[in-house]
């Protein structure tokens, strides 16, 4: 917090710097400097900013944001928890009906969090408006106690992530003013009457903007963990790659190359397309402001597919960098552990990611529709029926690689179009048949979102102000990550006719020429991620090099070492020793 305050940056920025990566296991802060100050910076109203903010910038105020009950986390609408006006007092008051209406998960909710954030039903004049954003203070300022009517605690140890507070709170009728309710979209005025805002999904703003964090965080985490990996393997050296000659850095064998060049290439991938969805989300933000929110849906739907896509990709990715690390690689100390599960959660957490491909494929049958009967659509989609332009670029070049993921996207969303509208015939309900093709779906959501990033991928490149030799390096390096995730596609290019079995062989071809090119570059891109020692954490992944002095020393620090002979053993082991079981 002293950094932040040092560099002058404002607390809702904090997540997309390194601060959080110093905590290795979570930090009981991170949601009240993401979440509950954005919630504050984009729901609250002018008087409501001047009211909170300088007290949670000043840390008075830590604050969380409390959505999700145990019954439901997925399907907002379904929440329990109500705010019921009581115009006598001119206050909400909040309820928790049923143990599934528990708030359960929030981060450092448990024992971190004096306030919170906390979504729950609107009813004024015995109408329910659905989920609306309250501020909630959960503690006394001065002693931290839980206030009476809040009851607060800890859910108990999770995957990982434990140094972070998930908590557990119920309201018994616990009344809080009018004007707690962030009131800078939709207000409950004195009399009880409601108005609505002009977007009825402007209330999940702030798990959008959390969706656009979490994509440019799951690249720095990806990046920590290609940077272990990559100097792992240009220390370790095992077996023989010629019979005879000396072990070679493992490093050397195309298998490890495969393993970790496309993840590395994978990095500026994410990386790419999280500054193309900021910039859209800036942009949308400024619009908001003006009053309009035509591009909201865009923006919604582009955070739901780079969420989606960047926390499957890093989480495997760093698994796969952990598998490249051998024994080493399970070892806390490694840094690859932590790095999984603090990254793992990101698949579920802010949207679980089927949930949030099948909005993202919604969105493509509609403006698929849309585009068929001549209506306007937005333009991340009016490729899809927008005529094939394939023949326009040399073959297997980077234009026509990515003419082939368009016009193979388009093609699988014509393909589960044409199957929904069978399936309505059969069923003549469109909700069951749209579960009945939902994994057909959330296949055109994966191949759309993974064109766009290949997309901006391409595009960044090409723009991008480099030297020459750096230019050719990332050029190399985006030319891996199509042909890669092409090959991992090959289906879809098959059945689109937009590359045929021999094309797919060429371009398997470059692509092993390419890991060879690549290697001798690996080491620098991964030095030029520029992570700090500390930073990193690993005893495999620091910038020296001494992986075995190092993994030797923190041996050392295991609490089994401060004696030679544990207690364990005078009171179990040698008693056993002794028993003739
Ligand atoms: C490595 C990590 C480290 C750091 C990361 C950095 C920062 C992160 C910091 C902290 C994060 C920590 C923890 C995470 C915290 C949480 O998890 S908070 C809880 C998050 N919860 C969710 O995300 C719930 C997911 N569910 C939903 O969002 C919604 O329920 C839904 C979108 C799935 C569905 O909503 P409904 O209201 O039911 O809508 P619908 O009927 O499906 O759709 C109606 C139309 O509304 C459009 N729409 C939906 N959402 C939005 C939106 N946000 N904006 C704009 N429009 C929206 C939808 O597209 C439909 O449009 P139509 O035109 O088709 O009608
Ligand atoms: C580490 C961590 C931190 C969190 N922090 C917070 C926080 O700070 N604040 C907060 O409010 N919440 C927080 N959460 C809660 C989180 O947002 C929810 O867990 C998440 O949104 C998923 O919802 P769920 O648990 O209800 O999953 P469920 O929806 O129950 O998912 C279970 C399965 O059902 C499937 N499913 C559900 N609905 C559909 C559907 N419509 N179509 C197809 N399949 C479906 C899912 O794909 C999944 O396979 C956190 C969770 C975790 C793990």
């Amino acid at each position: 917090m002293r950094k932040l305050a040092e560099h002058n940056i404002p607390l809702r920025e904090a997540s997309i710097t390194q601060v959080h990566s110093v905590l290795r296991d979570g930090n009981p802060l991170i949601v009240h400097t993401s979440m509950f100050a954005n919630a504050l910076a984009s729901l609250a109203n002018p008087k409501q900013q001047q009211q909170w903010v300088p007290l949670a910038e000043k840390n008075r105020i830590i604050g969380t944001y409390a959505q999700t009950e145990i019954g439901h986390g997925t399907f907002v609408r379904g929440l329990e928890t109500t705010a019921i006006f009581d115009p006598e007092t001119k206050e909400f008051v909040l309820h928790s009906p049923t143990i599934t209406s528990t708030k359960w998960w929030p981060g450092g909710l448990g024992k971190t969090a004096n306030a919170a954030i906390v979504m729950a039903q609107l009813y004024t004049q015995g109408k329910c408006y659905g989920p609306h954003p309250f501020f909630v203070q959960l503690r006394d300022f001065d002693t931290h106690h839980s206030l009476p009517g809040v009851i607060l605690g800890e859910i108990g140890p999770r995957l990982g992530i434990n140094s972070q507070d998930n908590g557990y709170l119920r309201f018994d009728h616990y009344r809080i003013p009018r004007t707690n309710m962030l009131m800078r979209h939709s207000q409950v005025l004195e009399d009880g009457s409601y108005v609505k805002p002009i977007h009825n999904k402007l209330s999940y703003g702030t798990m959008v903007w959390t969706r656009v964090a979490i994509v440019h965080s799951c690249s720095k985490k990806l990046a920590c963990a290609v940077t272990i990996a990559t100097r792992y393997s240009a220390v370790r050296h095992q077996s023989e790659l010629v019979p005879g000659k000396p072990e070679p850095q493992i490093l050397e064998y195309q298998t490890q190359q495969y393993k970790l060049l496309p993840h590395i290439a994978s990095v500026f991938a994410i990386l790419f397309s999280a500054s193309s969805v900021l910039r859209m989300q800036r942009n949308v933000a400024a619009s908001i402001s003006k009053g309009n929110v035509e591009l909201l849906p865009e923006l919604h739907i582009l955070s739901c597919a780079m969420k989606a896509l960047s926390s499957q990709d890093s989480t495997q990715g760093i698994e796969t960098c952990r598998l490249a690390c051998g024994g080493h690689g399970y070892i806390a100390s490694s840094g690859l552990p932590s790095l999984y599960t603090s990254t793992t959660c990101t698949i579920t957490y802010e949207g679980e990611n089927t949930v949030l491909l099948l909005q993202v494929a919604r969105y493509l049958i509609k403006s698929y529709r849309a585009g068929l009967e001549g209506l306007p659509v937005l333009p991340s989609v009016m490729y899809l029926t927008a005529p094939s332009a394939m023949h326009q670029s040399p073959p297997l070049s980077n234009q026509a690689l990515i003419e082939a993921f368009r016009i193979s996207s388009a093609n699988l969303v014509k393909e589960t179009e044409s199957r929904l509208c069978r399936q309505f015939n059969l069923e003549q309900n469109f909700h069951y048949a749209w579960n009945r093709c939902s994994v057909a779906l959330v296949h055109c959501a994966e191949l759309h979102s993974r064109y766009y990033m290949c997309e901006k991928f391409l595009s960044t490149v090409e723009s991008i102000r480099a030297s020459d030799r750096v230019r050719s390096v990332l050029q190399d390096l985006c030319r891996l990550y199509l042909i890669h995730h092409i090959t991992l596609n090959q289906g879809h290019f098959l059945r689109s006719g937009t590359l045929s079995g021999v094309d797919l062989s060429t371009l398997e071809e470059e692509m092993y020429e390419l890991l060879a090119k690549l290697r001798p570059q690996a080491v620098p891109l991964v030095d030029a991620f520029d992570f700090r020692d500390e930073l990193l954490g690993s005893t495999l992944g620091a910038w020296d090099g001494r992986v075995y002095e190092r993994l030797y020393e923190e041996a050392q620090k295991s609490p089994l070492n401060k004696t030679d002979v544990s207690k364990a053993y005078h009171k179990y082991l040698q008693p056993l020793m002794k028993s003739n079981l």
